[in-house]
């Protein structure tokens, strides 16, 4: 078996560093360009990461760390776990990820504790494994054909069929990655990265024995490439004696989130994670020569914590940034070079030039009143009818809208004409809804580039990026803010949208704010910070932004929290004390409205099944949750809710229109276990990522189901 090389990453941005794969994915679902400009793009980023790693002096490149949409949809199209209804599409792998006119995707749901998404492999009894090793065995080629000899990423066994929830198909599975290395080591491939990221949360005894059968299974091949299982998001636990006692020769632990491993590991390869793949600071050496220093093994290499593609590619191509928060900042290409120089030993200490934090002073919680109480007030002030009908926030970002955002921000577009342009926007989507017949109204968000950078940018101790862009799913991407210092509120952020919008109807107007867990969550915190102290000091300033629009006339705000799931910590042990704070934070920053003011949330893409009662916790007077996107698993779960619930009826993440019966058949369903009092009908989501053709038929057919529905109570 050949050395396991001295430096290595997981796996690397693949967006493109101008996010060219996002325009050249959109060109082809939009028919403006042909698969072949697709796959040029892909080969031409594949390229570029292998040389750009290669120049910083890394020594082991990954292979097969590209994907077109996702890598868990890579790996079940590997193992040929392609449902039939998919397989007569006219592009089967991109019909699976998003639909086609005809077809619902498959289910997206977070990745593990990430914003990112991953597309949910679907396992049934119809599905037939078998091997499909293009992929891989391709990208190995081509980086070979550039000169760089590379170790092919796939997502392993267990982790996989744990997300298909089919670890009994275990057997079956094997025998396809089995021929994978042996594909893998007749084209010379010297290692292969097994992706086992499942391994960090809690692992029942016989899934820790498929995990044992596994690699003792694979290790036993006697054609393969050296095994290298990389676990990463945290400890990993139980499973880590059971990993070392199989023939696996290399073990990837995440030491960042999790210990130095306890055992002696000698005889292995211990592929230390020292540099964090999960937010944007620069590592302090101290703390990684340290956890290298303490590790027992045979041979230890420096890498990365988990894939960079949690982070932006580079900080050089940050030009606004305040030069003492610069010099602390890291994105994947310096932490690939200190990968490198740790590797090396040759190190530079980290500047602390930040200023250290106050924890929030509290606010006394003044208790709404019970639910009873608030919804009658809330019922006299709204004159809603039964089932009534509203949308997530956001209605379609045009063009034209994010060209005059951006000619604002370069200064070409005055300030007040662009102000002009949102409230047209404004008024064109109020009278859209009005239109359509919706209940509660909207203002539609045209004023935001994305609901936690626009808060960051109005608020005190944040900084944002121009270009640090991380993926989101498929060619979505967001600019995670940088959190670094005190958080507060130096002016109202949404109030004057939202007045201008409630000024324009005689609806009630649903005023829009993104949650402290959410703002938290989907930024990069300072990682010296205690997040739930920060979590307060936001919950703080939303707070006083829910209070000035209740002050405004806002009858309805909502705070959403679609990331409260995310932050979940991957082991049971520590879930409950999370929940808690979380939920604190929430009442906290809710919790200074009246009882007339009616609270809504909004959670979406993340197993929210799993922590419903949390979400009951957060006391929100109606909650809208996504449904529609995950064949509506969440409606058994929701009897016990006791309070307005909307689980939605239109998935927002497929272009295509849902029909009037559909729509019917789900608000049927829901109502079989909701009483029709506390249901509300909404879209899974925020329509930004739509069309207004798309989103004007599509809420059309809800309102002509709900309608039918109503006329039935
Ligand atoms: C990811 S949740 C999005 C909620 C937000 N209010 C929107 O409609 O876009
Ligand atoms: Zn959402």
């Amino acid at each position: 078996m050949s050395v396991f090389p001295q430096s290595t990453v997981l796996g690397y941005p693949r967006i493109g560093p101008r996010r060219e794969l996002k325009r050249a994915l959109e060109s082809y679902w939009d028919g403006r360009s042909g698969r072949a400009e697709l796959e040029r793009t892909g080969a031409e980023l594949r390229a570029r990461t292998w040389r750009r790693l290669a120049e910083l002096g890394l020594e082991g490149l990954p292979s097969n760390t590209f994907s077109l949409y996702d890598q868990v949809l890579d790996t079940a199209v590997m193992l040929g776990a392609v449902p039939e209804r998919y397989r007569a599409a006219e592009d089967p792998y991109f019909a699976m990820a998003r639909g086609t006119e005809g077809l619902a995707p498959l289910r997206m749901t977070k990745w593990f504790d990430t914003n990112y998404h991953y597309i949910v492999p679907e396992i049934g009894p119809r599905t037939v494994f078998k091997l499909d090793a293009g992929k891989p065995l391709g990208e190995v080629r081509e980086a070979r054909a550039l000169g760089f000899e590379t170790r092919p990423v796939v997502v392993g066994p267990v982790t996989f069929l744990l997300l298909g929830s089919a670890l009994d198909r275990l057997e079956e599975v094997l025998g396809c990655y089995a021929e994978l290395l042996a594909a893998l080591a007749a084209e010379g491939v010297a290692w292969v990265q097994l992706d086992e990221p499942a391994l960090v949360a809690d692992r029942t005894p016989e899934e820790l024995a498929a995990v044992r059968d596994a690699y003792e299974r694979l290790g036993a091949l006697s054609e393969r490439p050296g095994l290298f299982v990389a676990s990463y998001f945290g400890d990993l636990g139980e499973a880590l004696p059971v990993l070392a006692a199989t023939p696996v020769e290399a073990l990837g632990v995440d030491l960042v989130r999790g210990g130095v491993p306890e055992i002696d590991l000698t005889g292995k390869t211990v592929v230390a994670g020292v540099v964090s793949g999960r937010d944007v600071w620069r590592t302090p050496p101290e703390r990684a020569l340290a956890a290298l220093g303490a590790i027992r093994a045979s041979r230890v290499t420096v890498s990365t914590s988990c894939s960079l593609l949690h982070v932006p590619y580079d900080v050089e191509a940050e030009s606004g940034l305040d030069p003492a928060l610069k010099e602390r900042l890291a994105f994947a290409e310096q932490k690939a070079a200190e990968v490198v120089a740790l590797a090396r030993g040759d190190v530079r200490g980290v500047p602390v030039s930040l200023p250290s934090e106050a924890a929030p002073a509290p606010v006394a919680a003044e208790g709404r009143g019970p639910y009873a109480v608030r919804a009658a007030a809330q019922g006299d002030r709204l004159r809603l009818p039964p089932l009534p009908i509203t949308t997530i926030g956001s209605f379609p970002q045009t063009g034209e809208l994010r060209a005059a955002r951006a000619a604002a921000a370069a200064g070409t577009l005055p300030q007040q004409d662009y102000e002009r342009r949102v409230e047209a926007e404004i008024e064109r989507v109020i009278r859209l809804q009005e239109r359509l017949g919706l209940d509660v109204l909207v203002h539609g968000e045209p004023e935001r580039n994305d609901m936690v950078q626009y808060f960051a940018e109005h608020l005190d101790g944040f900084a944002v990026t121009a270009n640090g862009w991380v993926q989101s799913y498929g060619s979505r991407c967001t600019r995670p803010p940088l959190l670094y210092g005190d958080v507060s509120r130096p002016a109202p952020i949404t109030v004057r949208w939202a007045r201008y919008a409630q000024s324009l109807t005689d609806k009630p107007v649903k005023g829009m704010l993104t949650g402290p867990v959410t703002i938290v969550a989907w930024s990069f915190v300072r990682d010296d910070l205690p997040l739930r102290d920060v979590v307060f000091q936001v919950a703080d300033a939303v707070r006083e932004e829910v209070r000035d629009l209740e002050a405004a006339g806002v009858p309805i705000v909502q705070v959403d929290e679609p990331a409260l799931r995310e932050l979940l910590p991957l082991r049971r042990a520590a879930q409950g004390g999370y929940l808690e704070w979380a939920v604190a934070a929430y009442r906290r920053a809710t919790s200074g409205a009246g009882d007339r003011t009616q609270i809504h949330t909004h959670l979406c893409y993340s197993d929210a099944d799993e922590i419903l009662a949390a979400i009951d916790a957060l006391d929100a007077d109606v909650t809208t949750i996504e449904s529609a996107r995950s064949g509506a698993r969440i409606l058994g779960a929701v009897d016990a809710f006791e309070r307005g619930l909307g689980p939605g009826v239109y998935d927002i993440h497929s272009p295509r229109v849902p029909s009037a019966e559909e729509v019917e058949d789900l608000l049927r369903r829901t109502l079989r276990v909701l009483p029709a009092e506390r249901v509300w009908i909404n879209p899974d989501c925020g329509l930004k990522t739509r069309t207004y053709e798309q989103v004007e038929a599509s809420l059309a057919n809800v309102v002509a189901a709900t309608r039918r529905l109503r006329a039935e109570l």
